[in-house]
This record gives structure tokens, sequence and C-alpha cells, in this order.
């Protein structure tokens, strides 16, 4: 699957599926591929990171994620990134080397969250250990303080880093720092991607200068995100606000029901109309009342 284009627009960071007694349900894959490609224009993933529950499945469950999004994704997909963060060194070598044996277009890799990185060094000294077991292919760090606790500005970060981990190549920035944001696209745009996170911010980003972005509501919304690319890219920024406020209308309403990766599901499954399953705990499923009202909520869009 190694792609010689460089990643840009949208990229859906995947849910994984799972059964209704919680264990992976890699039989739906190829249909979700499809779903994303036609129904939504998105051809590029982020298959094991937050939206996909990445840190809350085992190795071995992450391996054969990975593998079933590269067989179905052949041919149809432009890129597919394999997350490969995790807590313990050895872990994530692992999941980097063989994301690289099965053909994976490029590797992402958080800070690890539980020891933590406390300055730029001991970050870059992890994440080159990762990338180097992959050295054929592109290495994206991923930024998400709000999740890792590590607060590293990536400007700062990115600066050197080429000399330290030959194959990075990108960000995926999901903070809103758009400050440190902007500095990265003025010092590092010719050389990296550096892909917006924040959906519901994602038009500021562009302003700013993203390449493109990476996010969950990419897998139901992104075709009206899409559009939006489009018209920003037409300098229609009206048009793009538009579109802006129309997927903004829909998070804002789910957020204060409460939204995370669970009521994901539910949305992407009532959305696409493939099934995909409860959370693992520590979360816990959608409500029947949250499912009933967001459903009402997302068929009250226009545009
Ligand atoms: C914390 C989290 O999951 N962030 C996602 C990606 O980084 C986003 O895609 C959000 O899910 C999205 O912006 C909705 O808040
Ligand atoms: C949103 C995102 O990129 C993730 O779920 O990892």
């Amino acid at each position: 699957m190694a792609s010689p284009k460089r990643l840009q627009g949208l990229t859906a960071a995947t849910i994984t599926p799972m059964t209704p007694d919680g264990e992976i349900n890699l039989s739906v894959i190829g249909q979700y591929v499809d779903y994303l490609v036609k129904e939504q224009g998105v051809k590029n993933v982020f298959v094991n990171g937050t939206t996909g529950e990445g840190l809350a499945l085992s190795t071995q469950e992450r391996k054969q994620l990975a593998e079933e999004w590269v067989t179905k994704g052949k041919n149809k997909l432009d890129h597919v990134i394999i997350h490969v963060g995790a807590l313990s060194l050895p872990e994530a070598k692992e999941l980097a080397k063989h994301a690289a044996a099965i053909g994976a277009s490029g590797i992402a890799g958080i800070a690890p969250f539980f020891f933590k990185p406390t300055n730029k060094d001991t970050l870059v000294a992890f994440l080159r250990e990762v990338a180097s077991e992959a050295p054929g292919i592109p290495f994206y760090y991923y930024h998400i303080p709000p999740l890792t606790g590590v607060k590293i500005r990536v400007e700062e970060l990115l600066d050197g880093i080429k000399e330290q981990i030959p194959t990075f190549q990108g960000v995926k920035f999901s903070d809103t720092d758009l400050l440190d944001f902007a500095q990265c696209v003025k010092n590092h745009k010719e050389q990296f991607v550096l892909l917006y996170g924040v959906d519901e911010h994602l038009l500021s980003a562009l302003a700013m200068g993203a390449s493109g972005a990476v996010g969950s509501t990419y897998n139901y919304l992104g075709k009206k995100n899409n559009l939006m690319l489009e018209a920003f890219a037409k300098k229609d920024l009206t048009l793009a606000q538009q579109y802006q406020f129309c997927t903004g209308e829909f998070l804002s309403f789910v957020f204060k029901l409460g939204f995370g990766v669970a009521q994901t599901k539910a949305v992407m499954t009532f959305t696409s109309g493939i099934p995909m399953g409860p959370p693992r705990l520590p979360l816990l499923s959608a409500s029947v009342d949250f499912i009933e009202k967001a459903k009402a909520k997302m068929a009250s869009l226009i545009l």
C-alpha cells in the first residue's frame, strides 16, 4: 500500500467494529471501506487511534485490525495509516514493524502517557525507536494533549526532527492551540503534512494552512467536510462557513448530550447502517435517548 501521494484532504479515524459481546468484528471492514469511499468521499484512514479504541485493544487485536484495513483497502484507499503508539516501547515497536510488514502506507504514534516524557529530547528518543522499526514508510506524530497530558509544543518538537527521525512526515494535531499549529505550518509546510484533528474547528485550521484533517466525524460527515474543503479551495469563505456551521450544529447538539467514542459508534451505526457495536469498558454504550435525539438532529441538517 506504500503510496507515493502526499497525505492530504480528509482522513477518517476509524471506529473499531465490535460484536455485541465485545469481540472485534473484522467481518464488516470491507463494507466500511466501501461506505467511506462511495458515500463519504473519504479515501484515507487512520486505524487504531482514539476513535478506534486502539489503547483499549490487545496487541493481537491491533494487528488483526491493521491487516484487515490494509487488505480491504487495497486499490480502494489511498492511505492506510496505522496508529502504533503504546505505553510500552517494545509493544509500539512490534506494532510498527508489523504495520510495515503488512504494507501499511504509514504509521503514527502518540507520546506515552503513564510515565510521560518530560521534555522534547526524551519524546523524540521514544518516537525515534518506534519509527526506526518501519524505516520504509512515513511516521506521523499524533499530538493529543487533552488525552495524553503531554503538552510539549509541536513547534518545538519539529525543530530538527528530520535529522533524528528520517521518516518523519507530519503531525496529526488534535489540540486547539492554533498558534502552535500556525508556527508548525509557517516553519514546515513544504517539508511536513500538518493534519488538524479537532473537527469542529477545521475551517480555522485551514485558514492557518492545514494540509488536511484526521478525525472521527469524517466517518459520517465526510461529504459535508469535503464540500467545505472545496469551498475553501475556491476561496468561497461564506460557503465554507456554512458547511462548518452545519456540521457544528450537529456536534454542538451532541456535545451537550455527552459525546465520545461510544456515541460516535452509535452515530456511525445509524448513518452507515453498518453495526459498529458497543465500545469496550471502561466506555459504556450510548443510550437509546441519545441515539434518538442524535438521529433526529442529523436528519434535520440542511445543506
Ligand atoms: C478527542 C478525539 O477523539 N478527537 C478526535 C480526533 O482527534 C476528533 O475527531 C473528535 O472526535 C471530533 O473533533 C469531535 O469532537
Ligand atoms: C480522531 C483521531 O484521529 C483518532 O481517533 O485517533
